[in-house]
Parts: structure tokens; sequence; C-alpha cells
């Protein structure tokens, strides 16, 4: 499946080694100002290339809106988007043509479609989030026009945890650091974590968490369509993502009941003294903010020696990764998560009618 969204829909294209990747937004309501500035704002956050501690891939991702846009608004036609590869180096992929690379999707490929594009992963390449941050830039301008805001920000890197930050600290503080981490004295900790692992050819892993302000009560359906449900398959379907939890989510398991209850109050609306749901209770947005947290693997790709098998000779082999590869994901993966949850939240406000065909 390349697209993803009922109401507000993307598609994606596009393979890491071929010429471009691509988005086309479908469903967006007309009226709405963007421009390709929007766009690539977003697309400057998550493109490789950006210090030591992301893939040394060097591209500009410069967007071209290609229709769906006139007179600096969407006409409600799909809105389509291009970015153009221009730093493509396919070398060190000759070499392990025939070989599986442990942990990444290079079996699951295989064995579904018969052959691969070896070539940086063609459609399983982290640059594939590329068309998802195009697609969450314009819901996220959409979301905007309701007052919904979408903020991530790193929890921890391997063993390096961040302190308890406040709303406020994620919402000013996430993109001053490489790292995008809240709490400024953990940055430091973090980035040498991420170059130790680097230095030994390893790489590390680490938790992303996720915020939206603003989203009204009642989004989302009681059955088949609960909102929780389908932030979990959007973030779950985001490469190297490994576990999602909404609210206190594992955590929760540990506690009673009088521990994991939200009390209710009013203060001009229904709120609740605590938020240990994460805003969402029987599928359905209650208010109060959404809180989604992501285990994001270590990046797969590493130079140390491993054992693998030759597809072709079907005989052992032993695997060492070269090339440009991010040393962990967590910093890279941060504007991706947003653009998930975004998307998820615009869809719903459009499947809902809360967004109307125009503006
Ligand atoms: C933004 C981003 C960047 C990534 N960078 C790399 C990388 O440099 N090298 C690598 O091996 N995997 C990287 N990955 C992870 C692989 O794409 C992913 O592990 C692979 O597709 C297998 O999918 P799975 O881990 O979900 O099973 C990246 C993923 C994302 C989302
Ligand atoms: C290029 C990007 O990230 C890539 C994600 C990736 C992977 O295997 O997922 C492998 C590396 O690239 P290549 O395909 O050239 O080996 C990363 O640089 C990007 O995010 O734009």
């Amino acid at each position: 499946m390349n697209t993803f969204g009922r109401a507000f829909r993307l598609t994606t294209f596009g393979e890491s080694h071929g010429p471009a990747v691509g988005a086309v937004v479908d469903g967006c309501p007309a009226g709405l100002e963007i421009c390709e500035g929007d766009i690539q704002a977003e697309l400057d956050r998550r493109r490789p290339g950006q210090g030591a501690v992301t893939s040394k891939r060097s591209e500009p991702d410069r967007v071209e809106i290609l229709s769906g846009v006139f007179e600096g608004k969407t006409t409600g036609m799909p809105v389509a988007m291009l970015v153009r590869n221009v730093d493509v180096d396919s070398s060190s992929y000759e070499p392990i043509k025939d070989l599986l690379r442990p942990g990444h999707a290079d079996y699951g490929y295989l064995a579904k479609y018969g052959f691969r594009d070896y070539r940086g992963g063609g459609r399983s390449s982290g640059r594939e989030t590329v068309g998802r941050v195009m697609g969450g830039a314009i819901a996220k301008k959409l979301l905007s026009r309701a007052g919904i805001g979408v903020y991530a920000h790193t929890v921890s890197i391997h063993d390096v945890k961040a302190g308890e930050v406040t709303l406020e600290d994620v919402i000013k503080n996430p993109y001053t650091n490489r790292v995008r981490c809240a709490d400024l004295s953990a940055v430091r900790a973090m980035e040498d974590a991420i170059m130790r692992a680097k230095q030994e050819g390893d790489s590390v892993g680490g938790i992303v968490e996720v915020i939206a302000t603003g989203v009204p009560a009642g989004l989302g359906s009681p059955v088949f369509g609960k909102l929780d449900a389908d932030l979990a398959g959007a973030l779950m379907g985001i490469g190297a993502v490994k576990g999602v939890e909404i609210g206190l989510g594992f955590r929760s398991a540990e506690l009673r009941g009088s521990e994991m209850n939200d009390e209710f109050y009013v203060d001009g609306e229904v709120k609740t003294r605590t938020n240990r749901a994460g805003g969402i209770l029987g599928g359905i947005s209650t208010g109060m903010p959404i809180v989604c947290r992501v285990a994001v693997k270590p990046t797969p790709s590493i130079s140390i020696p491993q054992r693998t098998i030759n597809v072709k000779e079907m005989k052992d082999a032993i695997i060492e990764v070269k090339g440009r590869h991010d040393p962990s994901i967590v910093p890279r993966i941060v504007p991706v998560v947003e653009a998930m949850v975004a998307l998820v939240l615009a869809d719903h406000m459009v499947l809902s009618g809360k967004m109307g065909p125009r503006l």
C-alpha cells in the first residue's frame, strides 16, 4: 500500500536511489493558503546531511509543487509535490547486492516480490519519509486553521534519558539542537551516545514523544476507526518504529485503577485533572492533549561484521554495511512522527465533517 488515510489521503512514490521521491495529497479542502516555503520548512527539519549525528548523504530536498495550488491557495484538487534526488551514490550497495542486511527490509521484499531494488533500500529507505513529511506539512497547515498544533521531541537515546519537560518546553525548544531534545541539559550526553556507537561502527535507538494540542473532543470512532488505533497504525508504519504507546501505554499495566483514571472537572469546558489516557477514551478524543510515544530501534545498517546469507549462492556470508547511514534514526524521525500524527488528525477532521470541501 502506498496510500494512507480515508478522507485526507496521502500517496507517496519514488526510490532512494531513483531520480526523485514525491507525494500526492488528495482531499485537502480548497482555500488553504500554502506555498513551497511551508513545505520546505518541514523538509529542512527532516533532510539528511545535517551534522555528525545524521547520515552524510547531502540532499537539499528542494520541493516543487506540481498541481493543486493556484494563487497561493489549494484548489481542492490533488496536490502533487516532487523532490529530486541529487546525491545518489549506489557504490556501497553493489558489493552487498546479494547479501541480506540483518535488521533491514531486504529479506521481506525478496520474499514478497522475488527481486528487489538493492540500491539504498529503494522504497524501504528512510528517504521514503520525504513524502510523508510533505503531506504532513499540508496537514499541519490545515490543522493550524483549527488551532491544532503537533510537536515531537526526543525522550531518550539509548540509555541517556531526558529529564521531565513541560509542554511549553516542547513547543519552544524541540528544534534548537540536533537531537531535538527539549531538555537542553541532556543534549550533549545524547550526542555522545550516538557518536560512541558510530565510532564503533554500531548504532543506537531511543524514544520520541509527540503531543497534539488543541484537538477538539469528539474526533474518532467508537468501534472501527478509533483515533488511538489510527495513530498507532500511522506511527508503527514508519520504518524503524518498534513500539507505540498512547498516554501511559505500557506503564499503565503496572498501575491500579485509582492510579490510572483521570478525574474530571469543569473549567468552562470538560477537562481531566491528569492525562494518563493521553487525550483519548473509547477511541474518541477528550479535548485533552494527545500524547503518544514511539520506540525507535537502532539503525540496522552497521559496519560491524555480521553473519548473513548470500541469496544468489544460498550460502553463509559475512556482511559489513558501508555507506552513508544514520548512526541513530531518532534525530531524523522527529519531524516524521509529527507528520504522521498531523496526517491522522487532518484525516479525522475532514472525515468528521469538522472541515468541509472548502475553508
Ligand atoms: C528517517 C529515517 C532514516 C533512516 N535511516 C536509516 C539509515 O541510514 N540506515 C538504515 O539502515 N536504516 C535507516 N532507517 C531505517 C530503515 O528504513 C528501516 O529499519 C527498514 O526499512 C526496515 O523497517 P523496520 O525497521 O520497520 O522493520 C531509517 C528510517 C527512517 C524513518
Ligand atoms: C537518504 C536518506 O536517508 C537514508 C536512509 C537509509 C535507509 O536505509 O533507510 C539509508 C541512507 O541512504 P542511502 O539510501 O543512500 O544508503 C540514509 O541516508 C533520507 O532520509 O533522505
